[in-house]
């Protein structure tokens, strides 16, 4: 896992049982799944709406801050799960030569 993931991975472990006035991670697990997931949502539409701005714009700055805020939430979620980034890059590694394709063709004809 990369220096980063790592060391945030620890301090969401640690903000689960901080107390939600004084952190932001800690009060979205006091408010529930649901209100993780919807700022899941609202993190990926406006990374969308980045994405696209960015093709006409030619800068990529926005793209970068919400994509991180996205990937923040996200990590909250598996957080809240009892999961972590290391889950996914787990199932990420496992698909190392596997082509989305070939992987594709294997799930429909089962
Ligand atoms: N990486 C982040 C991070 N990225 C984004 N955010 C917060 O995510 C929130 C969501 O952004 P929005 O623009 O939707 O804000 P908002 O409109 O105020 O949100 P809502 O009122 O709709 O919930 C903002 O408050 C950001 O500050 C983050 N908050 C925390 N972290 C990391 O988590 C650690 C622990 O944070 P605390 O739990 O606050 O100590 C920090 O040290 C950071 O490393």
């Amino acid at each position: 896992m990369s220096d980063v993931l790592e060391q945030l991975t620890r301090v969401l472990e640690a903000r689960k049982g901080a107390d939600a006035d004084s952190s932001y991670v800690a009060s979205l697990h006091a408010k529930g799944l649901n209100k993780i997931l919807e700022k899941v949502g609202e993190e990926s539409i406006e990374t969308i709406i980045a994405a696209k701005d960015a093709a006409l714009s030619g800068s990529n700055d926005d793209v970068i801050y919400e994509t991180a805020d996205l990937w923040f939430h996200t990590l909250v979620m598996l957080s809240h799960l009892g999961l972590s980034a290391n889950d996914v890059l787990t199932e990420l590694a496992r698909r190392f030569d596997l082509s989305g394709l070939e992987e594709k063709a294997n799930r429909t004809s089962k």
